[in-house]
């Protein structure tokens, strides 16, 4: 299916779930990542969620990370070349949500791309090659561009995997994994 009928089909059935169900499903996602091999790494990156877009919430996975320790980057969207800065998350961050209802750092200790080893990353779909599709406007393209070849791209969805997304394009970059309430899907050696 094309890209944009998946994006309006998806964002349809996750406005369907009930807060209850999203924090149900949220929490299952969170348990299922634990079972993937991740943990070893210093730097994570994750995204705050939008409270009332029914997106994955990952409160879970943020106290996970601190629980073990681990270096937690977020980031700050900048709408006029759609690209994302970095900063370290610490007890000091302050956070103001900008005009999508994100909660972003103000400012603090940036990171580069280049230090993140684990990306979490908000979907709208994922096919079964590991193909992504997002709000469309390439945050998320560019931000995986500027990280490392070694840096492992894991995709958090509510849905299970379409059979493929077509219109992919030269820009996309793959994910390494993909995690739903009920499944883990592995894209590395396909
Ligand atoms: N929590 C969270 N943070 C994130 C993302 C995300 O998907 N979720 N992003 C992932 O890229 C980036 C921000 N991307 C965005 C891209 C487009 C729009 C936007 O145009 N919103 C419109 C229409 C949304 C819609 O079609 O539903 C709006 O709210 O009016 C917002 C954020 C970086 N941070
Ligand atoms: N590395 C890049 N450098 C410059 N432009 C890019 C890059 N990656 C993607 N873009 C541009 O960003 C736009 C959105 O890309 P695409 O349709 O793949 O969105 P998406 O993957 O759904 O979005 P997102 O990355 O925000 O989740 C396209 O116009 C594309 O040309």
């Amino acid at each position: 299916m094309k890209k944009n009928e998946l994006r309006l089909r998806y964002k349809k059935l996750r406005e369907d779930f009930s807060s209850e169900e999203i924090e149900d499903k949220s929490l299952e996602i969170a348990n299922n990542l634990l079972k993937i091999p991740i943990w070893e790494y210093t730097y994570y990156h994750l995204f705050l969620s939008i409270a009332n877009k029914r997106e994955v919430n990952t409160e879970t996975i943020l106290h996970i990370l601190q629980g073990k320790d681990k270096n937690v980057v977020v980031s700050k969207s900048d709408f006029e070349n759609f690209r994302m800065v970095n900063y370290l998350l610490t007890d000091s961050t302050v956070l103001k949500q900008n005009e999508y209802g994100i909660p972003e750092p103000v400012d603090g200790i940036e990171i580069p791309p280049q230090n993140i080893e684990v990306v979490f990353i908000p979907l709208l779909a994922f096919d079964e090659k590991g193909n992504r599709i997002g709000y469309g406007k390439g945050f998320y393209d560019r931000f995986l561009d500027s990280c490392t070849g070694e840096t492992v791209k894991v995709g958090l969805s509510f849905f299970e995997a379409e059979p493929i997304i077509s219109e992919v394009s030269e820009n996309d970059i793959p994910l390494d994994y993909c995690v739903t309430p009920g499944k883990i899907y592995s894209f590395k050696n396909l």
